[in-house]
Protein backbone atom coordinates (compact mmCIF):
# COMPACT_ATOMS: atom_id res chain seq x y z
CA UNK A 1 0.00 0.00 0.00
CA UNK A 2 1.50 3.66 -1.14
CA UNK A 3 -0.65 6.72 0.97
CA UNK A 4 1.28 9.01 -1.62
CA UNK A 5 0.06 7.49 -4.44
CA UNK A 6 -3.73 8.21 -3.95
CA UNK A 7 -4.23 12.36 -5.01
CA UNK A 8 -7.43 12.94 -3.21
CA UNK A 9 -6.84 16.37 -2.28
CA UNK A 10 -7.69 19.54 -4.39
CA UNK A 11 -4.79 21.08 -5.15
CA UNK A 12 -4.64 24.84 -5.40
CA UNK A 13 -6.34 26.75 -7.18
CA UNK A 14 -4.19 28.13 -10.66
CA UNK A 15 -6.78 30.31 -12.51
CA UNK A 16 -5.19 31.88 -15.68
CA UNK A 17 -1.96 29.59 -14.41
CA UNK A 18 0.83 31.66 -12.96
CA UNK A 19 4.46 32.20 -15.56
CA UNK A 20 6.45 30.81 -13.26
CA UNK A 21 6.83 26.87 -13.10
CA UNK A 22 8.88 23.68 -12.28
CA UNK A 23 11.14 23.90 -15.18
CA UNK A 24 12.36 27.45 -14.83
CA UNK A 25 11.60 28.20 -18.44
CA UNK A 26 10.38 31.50 -19.39
CA UNK A 27 7.39 31.35 -20.91
CA UNK A 28 5.14 34.72 -21.62
CA UNK A 29 1.62 33.17 -21.12
CA UNK A 30 -1.40 34.10 -22.89
CA UNK A 31 -3.18 36.89 -21.67
CA UNK A 32 -7.07 35.82 -21.60
CA UNK A 33 -9.68 37.12 -20.17
CA UNK A 34 -12.84 35.78 -20.97
CA UNK A 35 -14.75 34.03 -18.40
CA UNK A 36 -15.21 30.46 -18.79
CA UNK A 37 -18.31 29.17 -18.86
CA UNK A 38 -19.98 27.16 -15.89
CA UNK A 39 -21.41 24.38 -18.52
CA UNK A 40 -16.82 24.23 -18.95
CA UNK A 41 -15.21 21.79 -17.03
CA UNK A 42 -11.89 21.66 -18.21
CA UNK A 43 -10.34 24.46 -20.62
CA UNK A 44 -7.00 24.92 -21.78
CA UNK A 45 -5.52 27.15 -24.19
CA UNK A 46 -1.68 27.26 -25.62
CA UNK A 47 -0.89 25.06 -22.77
CA UNK A 48 3.08 24.16 -22.80
CA UNK A 49 4.99 22.21 -20.43
CA UNK A 50 8.73 21.52 -20.58
CA UNK A 51 11.55 19.51 -18.40
CA UNK A 52 15.27 20.28 -18.24
CA UNK A 53 17.41 17.39 -19.67
CA UNK A 54 20.85 17.17 -17.13
CA UNK A 55 22.57 19.16 -20.02
CA UNK A 56 20.24 22.15 -19.38
CA UNK A 57 18.41 21.92 -22.10
CA UNK A 58 14.15 22.05 -22.27
CA UNK A 59 12.47 19.66 -24.05
CA UNK A 60 8.93 20.79 -24.88
CA UNK A 61 6.66 18.03 -23.53
CA UNK A 62 3.03 19.71 -24.07
CA UNK A 63 2.89 22.39 -26.57
CA UNK A 64 0.62 24.68 -27.42
CA UNK A 65 -2.25 22.58 -26.28
CA UNK A 66 -5.80 23.74 -26.04
CA UNK A 67 -8.86 21.85 -25.40
CA UNK A 68 -12.62 21.91 -23.81
CA UNK A 69 -14.54 19.64 -21.73
CA UNK A 70 -17.96 20.47 -21.21
CA UNK A 71 -19.41 20.31 -17.30
CA UNK A 72 -21.02 16.34 -16.54
CA UNK A 73 -19.69 14.41 -19.33
CA UNK A 74 -17.36 11.27 -19.42
CA UNK A 75 -14.41 11.80 -22.02
CA UNK A 76 -11.54 10.33 -22.91
CA UNK A 77 -8.10 10.88 -24.09
CA UNK A 78 -6.14 9.24 -26.81
CA UNK A 79 -2.88 9.42 -28.36
CA UNK A 80 0.30 7.60 -29.08
CA UNK A 81 2.62 6.10 -26.73
CA UNK A 82 4.83 9.45 -25.26
CA UNK A 83 2.39 11.76 -27.10
CA UNK A 84 2.10 13.46 -23.58
CA UNK A 85 -1.26 11.84 -22.32
CA UNK A 86 0.15 11.60 -18.47
CA UNK A 87 1.66 14.44 -18.50
CA UNK A 88 -1.43 16.82 -19.95
CA UNK A 89 -3.55 15.09 -16.78
CA UNK A 90 -1.03 15.70 -14.25
CA UNK A 91 -1.04 19.55 -15.26
CA UNK A 92 -4.65 19.06 -15.18
CA UNK A 93 -5.08 17.56 -12.04
CA UNK A 94 -2.22 20.22 -10.56
CA UNK A 95 0.41 17.73 -9.89
CA UNK A 96 2.46 19.95 -12.57
CA UNK A 97 2.64 23.66 -13.68
CA UNK A 98 2.01 24.50 -16.65
CA UNK A 99 4.93 27.09 -17.90
CA UNK A 100 1.82 29.06 -20.07
CA UNK A 101 -0.60 29.20 -21.40
CA UNK A 102 -4.46 29.30 -19.78
CA UNK A 103 -5.63 26.65 -17.52
CA UNK A 104 -9.00 26.49 -16.03
CA UNK A 105 -10.07 23.44 -14.07
CA UNK A 106 -13.60 23.16 -11.94
CA UNK A 107 -12.70 21.75 -8.38
CA UNK A 108 -12.52 20.14 -6.36
CA UNK A 109 -10.05 18.01 -8.75
CA UNK A 110 -9.11 14.21 -7.96
CA UNK A 111 -6.79 11.82 -9.60
CA UNK A 112 -6.88 8.11 -9.75
CA UNK A 113 -3.41 6.29 -11.11
CA UNK A 114 -3.37 3.29 -13.14
CA UNK A 115 -1.74 0.75 -10.96
CA UNK A 116 -4.73 -0.82 -8.50
CA UNK A 117 -2.43 -2.03 -5.58
CA UNK A 118 -1.60 2.06 -4.92
CA UNK A 119 -5.12 2.80 -4.97
CA UNK A 120 -6.14 1.85 -1.62
CA UNK A 121 -4.93 2.74 1.53
CA UNK A 122 -6.99 1.71 4.96
CA UNK A 123 -7.94 -1.28 5.85
CA UNK A 124 -11.08 -2.02 4.32
CA UNK A 125 -13.55 -0.30 1.60
CA UNK A 126 -15.63 1.89 3.88
CA UNK A 127 -12.72 3.15 5.75
CA UNK A 128 -10.71 3.25 2.18
CA UNK A 129 -13.61 5.48 1.06
CA UNK A 130 -14.28 7.45 4.50
CA UNK A 131 -9.95 8.19 4.67
CA UNK A 132 -10.43 11.65 2.45
CA UNK A 133 -13.60 12.71 4.16
CA UNK A 134 -11.51 13.73 7.26
CA UNK A 135 -10.32 16.72 6.54
CA UNK A 136 -14.08 18.15 5.90
CA UNK A 137 -16.04 19.48 8.47
CA UNK A 138 -18.57 16.84 8.81
CA UNK A 139 -20.40 14.60 11.06
CA UNK A 140 -19.97 10.95 11.38
CA UNK A 141 -23.52 10.36 9.52
CA UNK A 142 -22.90 12.70 6.75
CA UNK A 143 -19.74 10.49 6.29
CA UNK A 144 -21.90 7.33 6.62
CA UNK A 145 -24.28 8.70 3.53
CA UNK A 146 -21.41 10.05 1.67
CA UNK A 147 -19.58 6.44 1.85
CA UNK A 148 -22.88 4.64 1.00
CA UNK A 149 -23.78 6.69 -1.73
CA UNK A 150 -20.66 6.60 -3.52
CA UNK A 151 -19.87 3.33 -3.07
CA UNK A 152 -23.52 2.81 -4.80
CA UNK A 153 -22.64 4.96 -7.71
CA UNK A 154 -19.42 2.46 -8.66
CA UNK A 155 -21.79 -0.60 -7.82
CA UNK A 156 -19.32 -1.78 -4.89
CA UNK A 157 -21.92 -1.04 -1.93
CA UNK A 158 -21.95 -4.85 -1.37
CA UNK A 159 -18.24 -4.39 -0.03
CA UNK A 160 -18.56 -1.93 2.20
CA UNK A 161 -16.88 -4.43 4.93
CA UNK A 162 -14.82 -6.33 3.24
CA UNK A 163 -11.00 -5.60 3.43
CA UNK A 164 -9.48 -4.47 0.55
CA UNK A 165 -6.61 -7.18 0.42
CA UNK A 166 -9.50 -9.56 -1.07
CA UNK A 167 -10.19 -7.19 -4.14
CA UNK A 168 -9.49 -7.78 -7.52
CA UNK A 169 -8.05 -5.04 -9.10
CA UNK A 170 -10.60 -3.73 -10.83
CA UNK A 171 -12.92 -3.60 -7.64
CA UNK A 172 -9.54 -1.78 -5.78
CA UNK A 173 -10.28 1.20 -9.30
CA UNK A 174 -13.56 1.48 -8.32
CA UNK A 175 -13.27 2.00 -4.28
CA UNK A 176 -10.41 4.17 -5.91
CA UNK A 177 -13.10 5.94 -7.71
CA UNK A 178 -15.33 5.95 -4.62
CA UNK A 179 -13.39 7.78 -2.76
CA UNK A 180 -12.79 10.84 -5.28
CA UNK A 181 -17.01 10.76 -5.50
CA UNK A 182 -17.33 10.89 -2.03
CA UNK A 183 -15.49 14.02 -1.76
CA UNK A 184 -17.79 15.57 -4.02
CA UNK A 185 -15.18 15.81 -6.92
CA UNK A 186 -16.11 17.92 -9.83
CA UNK A 187 -13.18 16.86 -12.41
CA UNK A 188 -12.14 13.34 -11.93
CA UNK A 189 -8.65 12.55 -13.82
CA UNK A 190 -8.59 8.56 -14.43
CA UNK A 191 -5.21 7.86 -15.64
CA UNK A 192 -5.07 4.48 -17.25
CA UNK A 193 -7.31 2.35 -15.02
CA UNK A 194 -7.55 -0.40 -16.93
CA UNK A 195 -4.02 -0.98 -18.11
CA UNK A 196 -3.35 -3.81 -15.31
CA UNK A 197 -7.05 -5.40 -15.48
CA UNK A 198 -8.50 -8.65 -17.01
CA UNK A 199 -11.31 -7.62 -19.44
CA UNK A 200 -13.77 -7.99 -16.94
CA UNK A 201 -12.39 -5.88 -14.61
CA UNK A 202 -12.00 -3.07 -17.70
CA UNK A 203 -15.31 -3.53 -18.21
CA UNK A 204 -16.42 -3.31 -14.90
CA UNK A 205 -14.33 -0.10 -14.14
CA UNK A 206 -15.24 2.15 -17.59
CA UNK A 207 -18.99 1.49 -16.61
CA UNK A 208 -18.39 2.12 -13.16
CA UNK A 209 -17.12 5.25 -14.34
CA UNK A 210 -19.59 6.32 -16.58
CA UNK A 211 -22.74 5.40 -14.35
CA UNK A 212 -21.33 7.49 -11.80
CA UNK A 213 -20.89 10.51 -13.78
CA UNK A 214 -24.71 10.04 -15.55
CA UNK A 215 -26.04 9.91 -11.96
CA UNK A 216 -23.81 12.80 -10.76
CA UNK A 217 -24.77 16.19 -9.68
CA UNK A 218 -22.40 17.43 -12.66
CA UNK A 219 -18.91 15.36 -11.95
CA UNK A 220 -16.51 15.41 -15.05
CA UNK A 221 -14.35 12.94 -15.90
CA UNK A 222 -11.13 12.41 -18.60
CA UNK A 223 -9.92 9.03 -18.60
CA UNK A 224 -6.64 8.06 -20.57
CA UNK A 225 -6.56 5.25 -22.46
CA UNK A 226 -5.54 2.99 -25.58
CA UNK A 227 -8.22 0.92 -25.57
CA UNK A 228 -10.50 2.12 -28.96
CA UNK A 229 -13.39 -0.46 -27.71
CA UNK A 230 -13.74 2.04 -24.54
CA UNK A 231 -14.81 5.01 -26.62
CA UNK A 232 -18.69 3.52 -26.80
CA UNK A 233 -18.99 4.70 -23.03
CA UNK A 234 -17.62 8.08 -23.70
CA UNK A 235 -19.29 11.22 -24.63
CA UNK A 236 -16.85 12.57 -26.23
CA UNK A 237 -13.24 12.31 -26.79
CA UNK A 238 -9.52 14.12 -27.29
CA UNK A 239 -7.05 13.10 -29.44
CA UNK A 240 -3.06 13.78 -29.19
CA UNK A 241 0.21 13.64 -30.69
CA UNK A 242 3.22 15.34 -30.11
CA UNK A 243 2.51 17.16 -27.29
CA UNK A 244 -0.76 18.76 -28.52
CA UNK A 245 -3.82 18.22 -29.30
CA UNK A 246 -5.20 17.09 -32.78
CA UNK A 247 -8.94 15.93 -32.76
CA UNK A 248 -11.55 16.82 -30.43
CA UNK A 249 -14.85 15.73 -31.08
CA UNK A 250 -17.50 13.25 -30.33
CA UNK A 251 -16.38 9.61 -29.74
CA UNK A 252 -17.24 7.96 -33.08
CA UNK A 253 -15.35 10.79 -34.69
CA UNK A 254 -12.51 10.26 -32.99
CA UNK A 255 -12.68 6.37 -33.27
CA UNK A 256 -13.40 6.82 -37.08
CA UNK A 257 -9.69 9.40 -37.07
CA UNK A 258 -7.73 6.67 -34.97
CA UNK A 259 -8.64 3.44 -37.21
CA UNK A 260 -8.21 5.15 -40.45
CA UNK A 261 -4.59 6.27 -39.40
CA UNK A 262 -3.84 3.24 -37.85
CA UNK A 263 -4.69 1.56 -41.13
CA UNK A 264 -2.81 3.70 -43.17
CA UNK A 265 -0.03 3.12 -40.73
CA UNK A 266 -0.46 -1.07 -41.43
CA UNK A 267 -0.65 0.38 -45.07
CA UNK A 268 2.70 1.89 -45.56
CA UNK A 269 4.67 -0.71 -43.70
CA UNK A 270 2.92 -3.45 -46.38
CA UNK A 271 4.19 -1.26 -48.99
N1 LIG B 1 10.22 14.17 -16.08
C1 LIG B 1 10.49 13.88 -17.36
N2 LIG B 1 11.75 13.98 -17.86
C2 LIG B 1 12.01 13.72 -19.14
N3 LIG B 1 11.07 13.33 -20.03
C3 LIG B 1 9.81 13.21 -19.59
C4 LIG B 1 9.44 13.48 -18.25
N4 LIG B 1 8.11 13.27 -18.12
C5 LIG B 1 7.67 12.89 -19.34
N5 LIG B 1 8.70 12.86 -20.21
C6 LIG B 1 8.62 12.49 -21.63
O1 LIG B 1 7.52 13.21 -22.14
C7 LIG B 1 6.84 12.44 -23.12
C8 LIG B 1 5.38 12.32 -22.74
O2 LIG B 1 5.25 11.47 -21.61
P1 LIG B 1 3.83 11.02 -21.07
O3 LIG B 1 4.04 10.01 -20.00
O4 LIG B 1 3.04 12.22 -20.74
O5 LIG B 1 3.23 10.36 -22.39
P2 LIG B 1 1.94 9.41 -22.54
O6 LIG B 1 1.25 9.87 -23.76
O7 LIG B 1 1.16 9.38 -21.28
O8 LIG B 1 2.64 8.02 -22.80
P3 LIG B 1 2.10 6.51 -22.60
O9 LIG B 1 0.91 6.37 -23.49
O10 LIG B 1 3.24 5.67 -23.05
O11 LIG B 1 1.78 6.34 -21.15
C9 LIG B 1 7.57 11.10 -23.20
O12 LIG B 1 8.49 11.15 -24.26
C10 LIG B 1 8.30 11.03 -21.87
O13 LIG B 1 9.47 10.26 -21.95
Amino acid sequence: MNATAVVRATAAVQFPVPLAHSTGENYAAASVSTAVANSTAIECRNLSYSVRTRQGNFVPIINDCSLTIPSGQFWMLLGPNGCGKSTLLKILGGLLNPGGGYLHVKKPRSFVFQNPDHQVVMPTVEADVAFGLGKFNIDNDEITSRVAEALDAVGMYEYLKRPVQTLSGGQKQRVAVAGALAEACKVLLLDELTSFLDEDDQAGVVKAVKSSVASSKGTTALWVTHRLEELEYADGAVYMEDGRVVLQGNASTIKNFVESKQASYIKQINS
